[in-house]
């Protein structure tokens, strides 16, 4: 099962970029500078002199047109003398120098920045997603210069029905949405965190090939509780504290009617909603739109998906993931997201309830060890709290330290948002794992939120560990030239198939059991000798090939289901009779691939 060939998608990728073929036509109902202001139609200097003769272009252009290799090239050496340029400037100010460049080309020409971006995800995705987008949010009003996507305020209550209708795109595939209250680990900031829809569609372009011209990202600014952006005469969001209760959830019903009155097939991904809002809003609307909560979802398949890899990188069969002791430092959306996942998989492995099932999981908040004797214990963690009598030697609120002493964990999984927190002592402590290779995750992104560093992990808890890190950190080097592993747990793996799968399913909800079935296509993707090396998760330069499968995963489990309503012409009889690999292939051929097309004027 886990021996494989596999193909990369920057392999494809590359191989297509001189590839002849003439792609179809696209229509387009603007002419002469409109057109070089468009960014989904522009070509810069590649627009050939006979379409520029069409499209009333001539004279608007220097003369000489560049092939599109030639601008791709162009682009490439600007940005690597860039890199040059500012070897010596702070991390801080380099990677916004990148994302600058990178955003300057996306507003500028669509097809040629989303090449660049599939052909060198793997360089880019640091930039246009974790870490540098975090940086990018936390200094958005500064950096603002042309609006990307749609901002609903709760100044627009009454008003969003018709609103919706200002978007100019007839078809709208993909919606991530945001109220920006928990940004990556950096807190509640507001209208800036559009930036994260943004960077997460630009990963659903990428690596799902969701064609850009039918995504969405969007942002609503209900205030916030941030007091610096208030004070902050620049701040472009509601300068009022955060609506709640009710009101709060009147304006996000709002929206989601509005969005499917004009929408009714789109996929709506909820991203960076604090706690209480996420498992709201997930409960409210999972069973009537076709919705997910990617902070809680998404997360809880990858992080299963690398758990169920640590069983393996130990030598051992998946069943023994049952006996594996696992700490979750987090009782965040996310961390109690993977807890619930992670149970559900012990307990159907073992037939078990899950009440059985969660012996074996330890659950720790900002206030140390949960229990059921915690005053006030929040109801969504309180499924997870351990009982005093199942806890010999360790009592309510037990710290970090105490509970890795005490647990000697298989896995410590860091979903806290608190960079450090895996600190010297902890790390040491993990040294005396019952597993011959104990697994760190510090998965809480972005960097500098990270709950220890790839090195400190390989110095202080030993160098026989599997590592995974929610922001990319380099490979370790190791004494004797072995090297240290570092795989990049994050939702980046999962949340482009989940919603390229479900949209080509045609399902009209996202269920659990489409969920599990991305999370076991991903576990299940890794070869055996890479898993024995504490490779975890396929390189991100496969990210297209891994979302196919993780796709046609969902897909099919969307047709097990009866979910499956088709898309297009394909209807569910046919989706139902593709075999997996012909599934595979239905979704790879679905995915949008940046080509310059031959425009056709059209009044
Ligand atoms: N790698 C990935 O794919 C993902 C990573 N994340 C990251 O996970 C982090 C948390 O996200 P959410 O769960 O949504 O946040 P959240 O705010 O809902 O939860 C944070 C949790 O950490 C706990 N905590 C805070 N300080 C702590 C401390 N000193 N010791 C132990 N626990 C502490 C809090 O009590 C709370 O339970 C963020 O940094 C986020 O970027 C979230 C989703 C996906
Ligand atoms: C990766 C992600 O979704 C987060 O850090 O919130
Ligand atoms: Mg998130």
């Amino acid at each position: 099962m886990w021996n494989r060939v596999r193909f990369t998608a920057s392999n494809l990728a590359r191989s297509r970029r001189f590839s002849t073929a003439i792609p179809g036509p696209c229509i387009v109902h603007k002419r002469g500078a409109d057109i070089l202001h468009d960014p989904w139609f522009n070509k810069d200097t590649g627009f050939p002199l006979t379409e520029r003769d069409r499209l009333g272009l001539r004279g608007l252009l220097p003369p000489r047109v560049i092939s599109f290799e030639q601008q791709y090239d162009r682009f490439l050496n600007s940005y690597r003398s860039l890199e040059k340029n500012t070897q010596c400037q702070p991390e801080n100010v380099v990677s916004l120098s990148k994302w600058r460049i990178l955003n300057r080309l996306h507003d500028r020409n669509e097809t040629l920045y989303y090449r660049v971006l599939i052909d060198n995800i793997e360089e880019f995705a640091p930039i246009i997603y974790t870490p540098t987008v975090g940086l990018v949010c936390q200094n958005y009003s500064g950096l603002f210069r042309r609006p990307r996507g749609m901002y609903f305020s709760a100044k627009d209550k009454g008003e969003m029905m018709s609103m919706i209708y200002n978007w100019p795109a007839h078809k709208v595939d993909m919606i991530v949405l945001t109220d920006g209250s928990r940004i990556l680990g950096l807190g509640d900031l507001g209208v800036q965190g559009i930036g994260i829809p943004i960077g997460k569609l630009d990963m659903y372009v990428a690596a799902a090939g969701i064609n850009p011209r039918n995504i969405l990202p969007v942002m609503l600014d209900v205030g916030t509780n941030n007091e610096k952006l208030l004070k902050d005469r620049l701040y472009l969001g509601l300068r009022q504290p955060r609506l709640e209760g009710e009101e709060y959830l009147a304006i996000v019903d709002e929206f989601m009617e509005a969005v499917y009155a004009r929408w009714p097939k789109a996929i709506v991904q909820f991203e960076d909603f604090q706690m209480k809002w996420a498992f709201t809003t997930l409960e409210r609307y999972h069973k009537r739109f076709c919705m997910f909560n990617d902070d809680i979802q998404g997360t809880a398949g990858v992080a299963l998906a690398g758990l169920l890899g640590t069983v393996r990188a130990q030598g051992r069969p998946l069943s023994d993931f049952v006996n594996q002791k696992i700490v979750v430092v987090g009782a965040g959306s996310a961390g109690l997201g993977v807890l619930k996942m992670a149970i559900q998989a012990v307990s159907k492995m073992t037939g078990c309830s899950e009440l059985a099932a969660k012996s074996q999981f330890f659950l720790i908040d900002k206030d140390g060890l949960v229990t059921t004797e915690r005053n006030n214990l929040d109801p969504a963690a309180a499924p997870f709290a351990k009982n005093p009598r199942d806890i010999e030697g360790l009592t309510e609120g037990a710290s970090i330290l105490e509970v890795v002493k005490k647990v000697k964990p298989h896995v410590l999984l860091g979903l806290s948002g608190v960079g450090g927190i895996f600190n010297e002592e902890v790390l040491k402590a993990m040294r005396e794992s019952v597993s011959t290779k104990p697994a760190i995750f510090a998965m809480s992104n972005p960097t500098m939120n990270a709950e220890c560093t790839a090195v400190d992990a390989f110095k202080h808890a030993g160098e026989n560990i599997v590592f995974a890190s929610g922001s990319p950190f380099e490979n370790v080097n190791l004494v004797n030239g072995k090297v240290g592993h570092v795989n990049q747990a994050n939702n980046m793996y999962l949340f482009p198939g989940i919603g390229l799968g479900t949209r080509l399913s045609g399902a009209h909800l996202i269920t659990d059991g489409m969920l599990q079935a991305a999370s076991e296509c991903l576990a299940s993707y890794m070869m055996e000798e890479d898993i024995l090396k504490g490779i975890l998760y396929p390189s991100i330069s496969s990210i297209r090939d891994v979302t196919a499968e993780v796709g046609a995963a969902v897909l099919r489990a969307a047709v097990e289901e009866e979910l499956a309503e088709g898309h297009g012409d394909v209807g569910p009889k046919e989706l139902a009779h593709m075999s997996k690999e012909e599934t595979v292939e239905y979704v790879r051929s679905n995915m949008w691939f940046p080509v310059y097309s031959p425009l056709v004027h059209e009044k």
